[in-house]
């Protein structure tokens, strides 16, 4: 939990405000400048012994439960529906050119206008046409949309009244390196990470990202005729894409399309930069589920908070209000020196790192995943059970797991005929047997991934970004996966007499872990998850105390190659005062191996950012924006070094927790078997 002890663990932590007048302005200061709210909270700046950074909100003085924290108006804010609603207003020919209310535009901006012109928005919303789509929403990828939307506006320059906003970015901000959420991850650390399911996503989201940000961006911005074997990537139909939430398809126009000008005017959208984009998309943006429009937004400030799990554990909610302004409350005490803290949602690890780049140790709601068919299930409850000539599932119970599950029923777990699945992802979990829900977990509301806030009555939900894994976390978490425990259970019955009762009852009821059927079937249950989890553990190929072992000596690589970059980083003769001066060079462990100064005329200075190739960036070819010095300010392989050290780094810590998490599984199911059976001796 970096973040959360952050306060006590950094050794260097100072304001991230900058000397007033220096460039970028401090987001607190912008903020109440142009209409929002900032009530006794700070930005500061962390440097973990290891030489890492990170920012965080701070209380600057103390706040009840319920106070106001932070407020930020929709104009304040990173969004896509104001290019869809602009785009939109253009073509029905309302005239309307942005989604900023009117009388709005001054406070907000300043000078630079919110207006987006029409033709841009325009172009913009048919490259989010041509995004790959996710076969459960049918939509493009809100992910891809975002990051193109955050393009936009860096293209804008100072004709974008956000440019402070995206100044603070990582990977612009100095010093602050871009999420390595996990797609960024190098190859050789992504198989480090020992965990098929989660592989297999990560390779998902890497097609994705080249085949957008090396394909088909270029393609569309950049006056070519659609190219021969772009068809590939949909014709190749498996890809599960995380990014577009669920299966991701071509946008449907892709193989026919022309390309038009650039919404991006002179910024050159490389795959290197693309990823940087959808990597902020991802690991900031807050789902704005309700209101005439669903949308993400990235809100300046509010998205510096950290996130901490349980969700007791953060002292920090957010909430939706009128004109789509969003705003951070205190939901507990807070005293001032607190760190504001905010639940991201119940992310496992999985969704962790491929959405935000970090793990949790420990993490609360995390699991551990397998694929279950009825053939697994079969295997399992052989002899403990069922069909009294061959030990296996009876007919009746294979039909019932089946039907509760959603399985397919045939042995070899051939979905389809009957409409089941072929196999279903289910978790063993680390909540300690204690922790686990005493009430039937059917009483619990169905989890909406990510949800991280309660809604007002009357105003839009707001809530963190999704996890992009596999499986939606939700809100309580048993040991053992209830549709497991209830096929155990099912398959391990003796007597038919349970049918009829069992019908009736939801796969939730059935697979509770507060209740059970007969005590001695139980045990038994208990013992065949022991045995489960210590099988799933030993197929590892390394142990918790070897990964220990490596963690350790991976840290020191960490802080070593970040020491490296450090030495080895010269700031940019021309580069802009630092967002802090100790963030000056630090910048190095960020993926990117080469940094440009960019200038924005309208603030008087320049800041480090990171097109891939330096003086790519050409606000003068554009004719507006950012304009392009050239200085280089660290060193490449030193850079590189750092980033694979921590990817390295993470790899162990993701693996780790995982095994982790299967020993406390096994505990759990270990002291419940004994517990059923201390009962049972004295009775
Ligand atoms: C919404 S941002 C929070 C602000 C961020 N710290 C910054 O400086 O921009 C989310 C990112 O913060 C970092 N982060 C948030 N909570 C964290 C935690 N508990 N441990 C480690 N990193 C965390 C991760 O890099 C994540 O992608």
């Amino acid at each position: 939990m970096a973040a959360a002890a952050s306060s006590s663990e950094g050794r260097a932590s100072s304001s991230a405000s900058a000397a007033g007048g220096s460039w970028p302005p401090p987001l607190e200061q912008w903020l109440v400048a142009h209409g929002g709210v900032v009530n006794g909270v700070e930005l500061r700046q962390v440097l973990y012994p290891s030489g890492a950074r990170d920012r965080l909100l701070v209380a600057s003085r103390d706040h009840a439960p319920g106070d106001l924290l932070i407020s930020v108006p929709a104009p304040l804010q990173l969004r896509y529906d104001n290019i869809e609603v602009a785009a939109e207003a253009a073509a029905d020919g309302s005239g309307f050119e942005g989604a900023c209310p009117k009388g709005q535009e001054e406070e907000a901006g300043g000078s630079a206008s919110l207006s987006i012109p029409p033709a841009e928005a325009a172009a913009l919303l048919r490259l989010f046409d041509q995004m790959p789509r996710g076969s459960d929403t049918g939509a493009p990828a809100w992910q891809f949309k975002q990051a193109l939307t955050i393009l936009y506006h860096l293209s804008r320059g100072a004709a974008s009244p956000l440019l402070p906003y995206l100044a603070h970015l990582p990977g612009l901000a100095p010093g602050v390196p871009t999420p390595r959420v996990a797609m960024l991850m190098y190859d050789n650390a992504v198989d480090e990470l020992q965990y098929g399911t989660l592989v297999q996503d990560i390779r998902n989201q890497k097609y994705w990202l080249r085949h957008v940000g090396c394909h088909l961006l270029p393609q569309l911005t950049g006056g070519q005729q659609e190219a021969e074997g772009e068809g590939v990537a949909a014709s190749q139909g498996v890809v599960e894409g995380p990014m577009a939430q669920g299966r991701a398809q071509e946008g449907p126009r892709a193989a026919a399309t022309t390309s038009g000008p650039s919404p991006f005017g002179g910024l050159a959208v490389d795959e290197e930069l693309f990823g940087w984009a959808v990597a902020v998309a991802m690991s900031r943006c807050f789902g704005l589920s309700r209101g005439p429009r669903p949308t993400h937004t990235c809100v300046p400030l509010v998205d510096m908070a950290n996130h901490v799990a349980p969700r007791e554990a953060s002292n920090a909610e957010i909430r939706g209000g009128r004109d789509g302004q969003v705003a951070m409350y205190a939901k507990k005490q807070i005293r001032a020196g607190d760190e504001i803290s905010l639940t991201y949602g119940t992310h496992d690890n999985h969704n962790l790192l491929l959405s935000y780049g970090f793990t949790l140790q420990p993490n609360p709601y995390d699991g551990f995943y397998f694929d279950l068919n009825m053939e697994t299930i079969e295997s399992l409850v052989e002899g403990q059970g069922g069909d009294p000539d061959t030990g296996g599932l009876a007919g009746w119970q294979r039909e019932l797991i089946a039907h509760k599950l959603g399985l397919a029923a045939g042995a070899g777990g051939r979905g389809g005929a009957d409409g089941g699945a072929e196999s279903i992802r289910v978790y063993l979990s680390g909540v300690a047997a204690e922790a686990a829900p005493k009430a039937a977990v059917a009483a619990e509301a169905p989890a909406v991934a990510g949800s991280a806030a309660a809604a007002l009555d009357d105003t839009p939900a707001v809530a963190t970004p999704t996890g992009s894994g596999p499986v939606a976390a939700g809100p309580v978490r048993q040991p053992v996966d209830p549709r497991l425990l209830a096929a155990l259970r099912i398959g391990t019955l003796q007597d038919r007499a349970w049918e009829k009762l069992l019908v009736g009852r939801s796969v939730e009821q059935i697979g509770a872990w507060s209740s059970l059927l007969a005590r001695q079937q139980e045990i038994s249950i208990m013992q065949l998850l022991a045995a489960l989890a210590s099988a799933l553990y030993s197929s590892f190929p390394t142990t918790i105390q070897q990964d220990r072992q490596l963690l350790s000596s991976a840290s020191l690589d960490v802080a070593a190659a970040a020491a490296a970059v450090t030495l080895t980083t010269k700031p940019a003769a021309s580069a802009v005062p630092p967002v802090n001066p100790e963030a000056a060079g630090a910048g190095a462990t960020a993926p990117l191996s080469t940094t440009a100064a960019i200038s924005n005329s309208g603030s008087g200075g320049e800041w480090p950012m990171h097109p891939s190739q330096p003086g790519s960036v050409t606000g003068a070819a554009a004719g507006r924006g950012p304009t392009v010095g050239s200085s280089s300010s660290l060193d490449p392989a030193a850079a590189a070094a750092a980033a694979h050290a921590r990817d390295a780094a993470e790899a162990v810590r993701f693996r780790l927790g995982l095994k982790t998490t299967l020993e406390r599984s096994l505990q759990a199911v270990v002291a419940r078997a004994k517990e059923l059976d201390a009962l049972k001796q004295v009775r």
